[in-house]
């Protein structure tokens, strides 16, 4: 934890997310009736917090709980112990606050499938309460940014990839300005052109929109180029929360070049981002 971490309070204004003691465990039962069902710990009493205006990252490996994390400050999950507020307000008891606050943008990002990229980023806006003139040159202009022509525009979302339609969440999360977006994974999946696409808009998302970024990716280059901190998450438990140039002294030996941060991140944990932790019980 950090000095500003030991300070700050759930109620203080430039702290975007507080998360304290939180955990959440999953039962798996197996298919066979003999065999006893297995608990998984997703997240292990996990205190930390974001402060406005941050792009804070989540590392971990898969199976890490960075989902789950992401999962219960979008409200779609209750945690079993501990608390989390977004600016203030409690997940659980005061979600209908908390939904108005947040954007998430993740693989199963929900929309009219039938229905254009236009119609679902208007029908978006306008819930947002955005309106008037400007709406559709907006729209054209950030998909553009994005790569989506403006052929393309009115095609429906069923004929995208998977990669366009990820690619259109993030275009709804920039024109919606939600306060905290949560990207669960964002540039899984894409090309590297576009990831540095989806990247430069991260950044002006912030820049011009005061939103703070919660960043969940296993990708090591996105994170320390696009990161002010990381929070590394192993099986469920935080070992580190830093910058990335903090996280990378932290694994220094005397005598040995920098590490990188795929090395800290090993350091930290003791295997690499790559291993495959799914479905172990914490
Ligand atoms: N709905 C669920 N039911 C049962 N177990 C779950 C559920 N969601 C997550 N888990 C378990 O919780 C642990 C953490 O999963 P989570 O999806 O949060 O990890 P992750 O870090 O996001 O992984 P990935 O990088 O693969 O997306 C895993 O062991 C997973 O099997």
């Amino acid at each position: 934890m950090t000095m500003l971490e030991s300070l700050a309070s759930p109620a203080d204004p430039t702290i975007a997310v507080w998360v304290e003691g939180l955990t959440k465990r999953f039962v798996h039962r197996s298919l066979l009736r003999r065999s006893e069902p297995q608990v998984v710990t997703a997240l292990e009493n996990l205190t930390f917090s974001v402060e406005r205006g941050e792009i804070f990252g989540i590392l971990g490996a898969n199976g890490s709980g960075k989902s789950t994390l992401i999962r219960v400050l979008s409200t779609l999950l209750i945690p079993d112990r501990g608390t989390a507020r977004v600016f203030g307000c409690d997940v659980v008891r005061e979600a209908g606050q908390v939904k108005r606050l947040i954007n998430r943008v993740s693989v199963e990002a929900s929309f009219f499938k039938r229905l254009s990229a236009m119609e679902n980023l208007l029908y978006a806006s306008r819930l947002y309460g955005r309106h008037g003139r400007g709406l559709r040159a907006d729209i054209v202009a950030t998909l553009g940014r994005l790569g989506i022509g403006a052929d393309q525009i009115d095609q429906p979302l069923e004929e995208f990839s998977r990669g366009m339609q990820q690619k259109v969440a993030i275009a709804r999360a920039f024109l919606t300005s939600p306060i905290l977006l949560l990207l669960d994974e964002p540039t899984t999946g894409l090309d590297p052109r576009s990831k540095r696409d989806v990247q430069a808009l991260v950044h002006q998302l912030r820049a011009e929109h005061d939103a703070t970024i919660l960043l969940c990716t296993h990708d090591l280059d996105e994170a320390e180029a696009l990161c002010d901190r990381i929070a590394i998450l192993d099986r469920g438990r935080l070992v580190a929360v830093d910058t990335p140039e903090r996280l990378k002294a932290m694994a220094a030996r005397p005598g040995a070049s920098s590490p990188s941060l795929e090395e800290a991140f090993l350091a930290l944990t003791g295997h690499a981002l790559e291993a495959e932790l799914a479905g172990k019980p914490g």
